[in-house]
């Protein structure tokens, strides 16, 4: 519907700034324009919206020449938010917003029609401005009167919008109620949508597709996935960036590291922990945050945390709500939950076993405890029942190396693949099955690591991260039910 042809322009023709732009937005499309400040984005909205004269090349509306359109054919088709907050006139909010109805008034003596003052009155209040709408413009704050120039846009009803950092005023929760709203008028009007945007993952969360502008010509042009070009955008804004994607929204997003991360100092493994231990909890402390994995009750996935808790509960626990039962222990405790892996056994905490090592220069440290009265064949589907007693491993592995999430992952099943063989070994069956059990129906892990070092994506078996992994989740895991037999009396499955 809109179409940029070899677009060349700025404000001198011996030094254009936009350098030759094809471009093609269809309707009902989202676009934006993404770029580093000077990089001509404003000067190629400028060109689009008609305040900069073309030097070269064709802008088209359908088809025709955008300039081929009178002035009220444009009006009627396209409206225009600019940055520009300020207004000639000392206007109220709602005589602002009727100005938008001006291309749709018929007659001589134009006046508001009863649509013009239901329209008013929709954009009004999908906008939120209605509890303004008497107040003089000027007396508005920056977010407030952003709102108010949205909703004379849309009173325009327009076909396309164009935005120039249209979120640049608002705080998160009107910057999301506006593109939420822009985004519903795509999907129920048909709107087609050139905006500016600053924020790269707010444009990956709603445009449908994006550009990236650098010294006045398009790197790429594309979905959202193509922030995930890491090197490329590290290029264009000078920043280091990790591309990750958002866990609910199958978008990117995209982190950026500030460059003091680089500088980090080195600190000792064996001086980062402090254990805390009494019979209702085991307390490892890290004095600095570790790059974690984990399934615990709360703090699951991967995240950054300091502390890990191992609760003891009762047998007959009543687990209708555990993350809110280890909140309320880490309250009590006075452990801050957001830094938090708290995981639950039934086992009594004193037969932990704590293992410590350094494998050719890396160092690990186990914290084990192990229940198998509810041993589990996994790959028996047959039979599949609810617990006969509680029994739960639980491991917690704390490495002084450097893993990417990938190698988050690949620690996990090393650590898993150890775990299975200790319950092998020691022929720990599942109780219905009569089979050898791969583990407990509740079992628990965390690998934690410093980030020290040098980072690598592997932690398998043929690593030495992973045969290390390996090598302390099977023997504390082995003593720890060696453990738990002695306790309970039993010595053979
Ligand atoms: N009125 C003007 N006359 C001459 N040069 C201009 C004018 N306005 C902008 N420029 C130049 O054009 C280049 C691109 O500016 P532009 O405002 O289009 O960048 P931008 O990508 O919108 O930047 P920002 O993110 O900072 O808003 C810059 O080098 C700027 O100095």
């Amino acid at each position: 519907m809109i179409e940029l042809k070899r677009l060349v322009g700025g404000y001198s023709p011996e030094k254009p700034i936009i350098n030759g732009v094809d471009l093609a937005i269809k309707r009902g499309d989202f676009f934006a324009l993404l770029g580093p400040n000077g990089s001509g984005k404003t000067t190629l909205f400028k060109l689009v919206t008609g305040q900069l004269p073309l030097l070269e090349g064709e802008l088209l509306l359908s088809g025709k020449p955008l300039s081929s359109f009178t002035k009220l054919e444009k009006a009627k088709k396209i409206a225009v938010l600019t940055q520009e907050l300020q207004v000639s006139f000392d206007y109220t909010v709602e005589e602002i917003i009727s100005l938008g109805r001006y291309p749709h008034q018929k007659g001589l003596l134009k006046s508001l029609s009863k649509k013009d003052k239901e329209i008013m009155q929709q954009v009004m209040d999908v906008t939120g401005v209605t509890i303004h709408k008497n107040k003089q413009f000027r007396k508005l704050s920056g977010g407030e009167k952003q709102r108010v120039l949205l909703a004379k846009s849309l009173a325009q009803e327009p076909a396309i919008l164009l935005l120039d950092e249209p979120t640049n005023h608002l705080d998160i929760k009107h910057t999301f109620h506006m593109l939420d709203l822009i985004k519903e008028w795509q999907h129920t009007k048909g709107l087609t949508v050139f905006a500016i945007l600053h924020d790269l993952n707010v444009a990956s969360l709603y445009a449908d597709r994006l550009a990236l502008l650098h010294n006045g010509r398009f790197l790429e042009v594309g979905d959202a996935d193509t922030l995930r070009k890491e090197e490329q955008l590290e290029k264009v804004y000078d920043v280091l960036i990790k591309a990750g994607s958002h866990p609910v929204v199958p978008k990117p997003q995209l982190l950026m590291t500030p460059k003091l991360e680089d500088k980090k100092e080195i600190y000792s493994f064996d001086d980062n922990f402090k254990f805390d231990m009494d019979d209702k909890c085991i307390h490892v402390q890290s004095f600095k945050p570790l790059r974690s994995i984990s399934n615990g009750v709360i703090g699951e996935g991967i995240q950054w945390h300091r502390h890990f808790c191992n609760f003891h509960v009762e047998k007959n626990y009543n687990c209708d709500n555990p993350v809110k039962d280890i909140e309320e222990w880490l309250y009590q405790k006075k452990i801050p939950t957001e830094q938090s892996v708290g995981m639950m056994t039934a086992v009594e905490l004193s037969d932990v076993v704590i293992y410590k090592k350094e494998i050719k220069g890396i160092a690990f440290m186990a914290v084990i405890t192990a229940g198998v009265g509810n041993a589990v064949d996994i790959t028996n589907i047959e039979l599949c029942q609810s617990p006969v007693t509680i029994g739960t491993i639980n491991i917690m592995l704390f490495i002084d190396a450097h893993l990417t999430d990938g190698g988050l992952v690949n620690g996990m099943m090393s650590a898993t693949e150890a775990k299975v063989k200790a319950l092998h070994d020691l022929e720990v069956q599942d109780p219905i099955s009569g089979t050898i059990a791969t583990g407990t129906s509740t079992d628990a892990m965390v690998l934690a690591f410093t980030q020290q070092g040098e980072k690598t994506p592997y932690a398998g078996s043929g690593t030495l991260i992973g045969k290390g992994i390996g090598h302390l989740v099977y023997e504390g895991v082995t003593k720890a039910i060696q453990k738990y037999r002695k306790r309970i009396g039993q010595h053979a499955w």
